[in-house]
């Protein structure tokens, strides 16, 4: 049994043989495409497996508990298509949207989702508080991921506004993340948002070491959010 198989069954990947091959072929052609687009500084197979998949991976235990067979998520700032085409690969009936702002990257995660041959994935090149105003996109989402785009109070500005209330909104920090709970709590409170909790955990086969803030919407996001780009990163909430 070799780490990805292992890692597999850590997180029991209930179509193991399938998703395990659609992973390869994902390592392959990222890593293939990596040499002249710069996708990830990760070149090593099994970290890409720890780092990249098992990372991602972390996150289903909080959407498998969802009461629906299908439900709906959004990506912000998916860059190669982490966490949510990785995701997406270990939970085929979910329909996600990967969205980021950088074309070139919007590009390869269409050519992957194609080579992949997967369904029910909306590739969305924009800046995610665009889609925070866009009447098909506010309000849309069961779930809402983020890794590795910004600071704690600014993602929340950018996801809240996406979820439906109730949704959940799955944001994947480094261990040490309370200065940046602390500083995102008046922006969850008017975002419409509570804190449910905050999960520390090491990654498998590693001492890696993560969180994942859980953040679910009560009430809809004021109208007034997300604001435009420069005042969200000029004057975070
Ligand atoms: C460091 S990369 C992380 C990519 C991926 N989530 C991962 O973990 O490998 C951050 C990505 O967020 C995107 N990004 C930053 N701000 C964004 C925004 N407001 N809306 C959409 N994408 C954004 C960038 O273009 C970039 O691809």
């Amino acid at each position: 049994m070799d780490l990805l198989d292992r890692v597999l069954e850590v997180y029991n990947v209930k179509n193991g043989a399938v998703a395990k091959q659609l992973y390869l072929r994902f390592i392959d052609l990222t890593l293939e495409k990596n040499k002249l687009l710069n996708l990830t500084a990760i070149v090593d197979r099994d970290e890409f497996v720890i780092k990249h998949i098992a990372d991602s991976l972390s996150l289903l235990k909080f959407i498998q508990d969802h009461n629906q067979n299908t439900f709906s998520a959004i990506d912000i700032g998916s860059g190669f298509g982490v966490p949510g085409l990785i995701l997406k690969i270990a939970v085929p009936s979910m329909s996600i949207v990967l969205n980021d702002s950088n074309r070139k990257k919007c590009n390869f995660i269409i050519e992957a989702k194609d080579y992949l041959g997967l369904s029910g994935v909306e590739v969305v090149c924009a800046r995610a508080e665009q889609l925070g105003k866009n009447t098909h996109y506010r309000e849309r989402f069961d779930f809402a991921f983020a890794r590795a785009v910004d600071r704690l109070n600014i993602l929340c500005e950018y996801a809240l506004p996406l979820l439906k209330e109730g949704g959940v909104f799955l944001a994947q920090k480094g261990y040490e993340c309370d200065s940046e709970v602390d500083e995102a709590k008046g922006a969850v409170e008017l975002l419409g948002g509570t804190i449910e909790n905050i999960e520390r955990f090491f990654l498998p086969e590693s001492e890696y070491k993560r969180s994942v803030i859980v953040i679910r919407k009560l009430r809809q996001t004021p109208m007034n959010f997300p604001r435009n780009t420069k005042q969200i990163l000029k004057k975070p909430l």
